[in-house]
């Protein structure tokens, strides 16, 4: 029997230097002869990215997070997007359109009124992005946006799936909060199960929750609050830690949320909301909550690129980039970097180089 070692050597030492040589001045693609996958990609034409860039910071104490959106939209990601055959256009444009003066607080919880309106338009925007044909891409912003952008996902599909990847479980009520942040609380808003422990707001009377629990899975939890671990707990709520993500590893951790995300054979449209904390501070220093021991940016992307391959990505959340909190600029260079690659590899980016036309996209 030969082993394919030896197969791979001796079909290697066919090729002679001349022929190496050469190799350089072709399109590799022909040298190969190998089928690329990727021209099948570039025939069909392939669904926009309607980036909707939300200039707001309200939903946590920390200023910053509403420069997000300049910084994630860079040409890096722009011009990647193109090369992927999925353009981006400039879909909506969000910001804080409440003075500071008539917020309304609940208890200790800030910035309700700010925090609902720019939802609501959100929420539209989604749903209207989705209606033509396109992948909309949250620029935030802190995470308290993810009430509008699911809740647009969600009405737009008769049942979606949601997959939370982020160090924090996000899933607090205003009575169960102790920081008042709205970005710690957006799941609750969201979850039919936990509509029963909200106070009446009126400044969300659009709002009704719009998701099963048994519908989301998290990923990448590290930090949670004793309330959070009880309720993820209580409805059985679907959650890879990241001692789970060493246990089982990356691979297995996607290949169960999928699992657990198919319905009647059918594996459900997805939203997927990336808070950046998620990543370990290594990667995404520039943020208001880190947490140590996160995933890796090439884990991050691996779950990108997994969902990629479903087809079935129909909204993207990134979140929580906060260009004012660096000890140095090269920690904000970092967290932009690594959150542009980790939103390009939700659609095809790959850490081994990506072919398009046999063509490498280029790394920076
Ligand atoms: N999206 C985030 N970074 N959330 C952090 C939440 C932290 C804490 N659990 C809280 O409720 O305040
Ligand atoms: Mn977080
Ligand atoms: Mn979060």
């Amino acid at each position: 029997m030969i082993s394919s070692s030896r197969l791979l050597f001796s079909r290697f030492t066919t090729i002679n230097s001349t022929n190496l040589i050469t190799v350089r001045h072709v399109k590799f693609s022909t040298i190969l002869n190998l089928k690329l996958q990727s021209n099948k990609m570039s025939q069909k034409a392939q669904k926009k990215v309607a980036l909707i860039h939300a200039k707001f910071s309200r939903g946590q104490g920390k200023p910053g997070t509403e420069l997000g959106p300049n910084y994630l939209k860079n040409k890096f990601l722009v011009s990647n997007l193109e090369n992927l055959n999925h353009p981006a256009v400039d879909y909506a444009d969000l910001e804080e359109d409440v003075p500071a003066h008539e917020e309304v607080h609940y208890n200790h919880n800030r910035n309700l009124l700010s925090t609902s309106r720019i939802n609501q338009k959100l929420s539209k925007a989604v749903q209207n992005a989705i209606s033509e044909g396109h992948v909309p891409v949250l620029l935030g912003g802190d995470h308290s946006l993810a009430i509008g952008s699911v809740h647009g996902t969600a009405n737009a599909f008769s049942q979606i799936g949601l997959i939370w990847v982020d160090a924090h479980a996000d899933m607090n009520t205003p009575l169960t909060s102790s920081s008042g942040n709205l970005h710690g609380q957006p799941l609750s808003f969201l979850l039919y199960e936990l509509d029963k422990y909200l106070p009446k707001l009126e400044q969300f009377d659009w709002l009704r929750p719009c998701l099963s629990a048994r519908n989301l899975v998290y990923i990448g939890l590290r930090d949670l609050d004793p309330e959070e671990t009880i309720l993820i707990e209580k409805y059985k709520i679907k959650a890879f830690s990241m001692s789970d993500v060493h246990r089982l590893g990356i691979h297995q951790v996607m290949k169960e949320t999928f699992e657990h995300l198919t319905v009647n054979g059918e594996l459900l449209p997805l939203h997927v909301s990336v808070d950046i904390d998620s990543l370990d501070p290594w990667y995404a220093p520039a943020t208001g909550t880190p947490v140590l021991g996160g995933l890796s940016l090439p884990e991050l992307m691996f779950i990108g690129n997994r969902v990629h391959e479903t087809g079935k990505l129909r909204t993207l959340d990134l979140v929580e980039v906060n260009p004012l909190l660096k000890t140095s600029d090269s920690d904000v260079d970092k967290t932009v970097f690594s959150a542009s690659r980790a939103i390009l590899s939700f659609f095809g980016y790959k850490t081994l180089g990506t072919l398009i036309d046999g063509h490498q996209v280029p790394r920076p």
